[in-house]
């Protein structure tokens, strides 16, 4: 809901908060050819203005609430409140929040939540919460009860008065906070067609990393269904970052696994997850990337104990981003909901088609390396190196 008029998006930023004044600067502009391109990619008219602290997105009042939703899905965005603009003009605001409350009040309680940045003006944030609390009351007090709760409105009126303008609101969107994208290195995401993995480079991209995808095609167990689900996650994760390249790359790991499945038991499932993580490595020395970023969690599978991940960490030498790692099931599955990546699909696919009768919960680095296949990790290599491109 927003205010009669509203064409402006106030958008509010987080951590870009706490940086320096010169990574802040760099940040915000960031941020703002990221909105653009959202805008864009939607088809939603609107210019974005960048003003210290608070980008503005300019546009009409039918296409306000699509603008709100689609800044509210930019990484580094906290909130974001489709307002109505006015001058700093103490009697303009209180004019303003009147017909704001004729329009959008409908009974119930309410309550004005005033902030000032501008500290030189000669009133505060007191004030206009008083003033325009008693102006609200009297233009709806003939056709409704109003009553005021500071604790837990129905309806709050917000209020903010910065450098100049004044924004009048009645909503506050939130958005997924973190940095804007871009503003760390690139990972390597090895993605799935599970649940977990889209959350996890979901994750790093909220704090600023682009993902390049990788999917590692695991022949006869992994299948259409399996690699068609890991293409589409992507797909939706691409449509928070159209700006950025994500195709996906397609590692070949068919042979491999019919090796391992052949030739190991136990510890089949780790060295499988070696031949994943150096392929990932190869694949970043290829394209700049400075670390991969997995969908495992502590103790979600037998390759996740904490004494696992440390051993299959060993094949690489870059750090292995696990964002949910000390998430729990229901809050992944959660996350991927909200962020439309949640596959309801109940296909046995993927690695769980490759686990052994026998699983391995306590691995020992010496062991599992004379185990597997000696040339294992060269063929990681070979495989990224032969990784192909697949378009979305
Ligand atoms: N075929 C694959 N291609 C690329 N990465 C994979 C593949 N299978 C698993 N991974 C990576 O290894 C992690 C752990 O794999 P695991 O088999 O435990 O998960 P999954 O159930 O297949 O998928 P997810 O973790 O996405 O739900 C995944 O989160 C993902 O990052």
């Amino acid at each position: 809901m927003h205010p009669p008029g509203a064409d402006t998006v106030l958008v509010r930023h987080g951590d870009v908060n706490t940086k320096s004044n010169t990574v802040k600067r760099y940040m915000e502009g960031l941020l703002v050819e990221n909105i653009e391109a959202l805008l864009a990619d939607r088809s939603i008219p609107g210019e974005v203005e960048r003003r210290w602290n608070r980008p503005l997105i300019h546009t009409s009042e039918d296409a306000i609430e699509d603008a709100t939703a689609a800044v509210t899905d930019a990484f580094g965005v906290v909130s974001a409140s489709p307002a109505l603009v006015v001058s700093t003009e103490k009697a303009r605001i209180i004019e303003a929040l009147e017909e704001t409350a004729r329009a959008c009040y409908n009974g119930g309680t309410f309550a004005v939540d005033a902030r000032r940045a501008d500290k030189t003006l000669p009133y505060d944030s007191e004030d206009i919460a008083r003033e325009g609390g008693t102006a609200i009351w009297e233009a709806v007090d003939d056709d409704f009860e109003p009553e005021v709760d500071l604790d837990d409105p129905d309806l709050t009126f917000g209020v903010e008065v910065r450098e100049e303008l004044t924004f009048i609101y009645l909503e506050t969107v939130p958005g997924p906070g973190g940095l804007p994208l871009g503003s760390q290195e690139p990972v390597i995401a090895l993605v799935s067609g599970g649940i977990d993995s889209p959350v996890a480079a979901y994750e790093m991209m909220r704090r600023g990393s682009p993902v390049v995808p990788a999917y590692v095609d695991l022949g006869d167990y992994g299948g259409i269904d399996h690699e068609a689900r890991a293409m589409e996650t992507v797909r939706i994760l691409s449509t928070y970052a159209p700006n950025f390249d994500m195709q996906v790359y397609r590692i070949p790991g068919g042979e491999t696994v019919d090796l391992l499945v052949n030739e190991m038991e136990q510890g089949r499932m780790l060295s499988l997850r070696r031949f994943f993580y150096r392929a990932a490595e190869t694949l970043a020395d290829r394209v700049n990337a400075n670390g991969i970023v997995t969908g495992e969690a502590a103790g979600q599978k037998s390759s996740q104990t904490v004494r696992n991940l440390g051993v299959t960490s060993r094949a690489t030498r870059l750090p292995i981003h696990r964002p949910l790692l000390t998430w729990d099931k229901a809050d992944i599955v959660a996350k991927a909901r909200e962020i439309g990546t949640f596959t309801d699909s109940t296909i046995d696919a993927g690695c769980n088609r490759v686990t052994p009768g026998r699983v391995e919960t306590n691995a020992r680095l010496e062991p599992l390396l004379a185990a597997e296949p000696d040339d294992l990790l060269e063929r990681a290599a070979a495989a990224a190196a032969d990784a192909t491109l697949v378009t979305l």
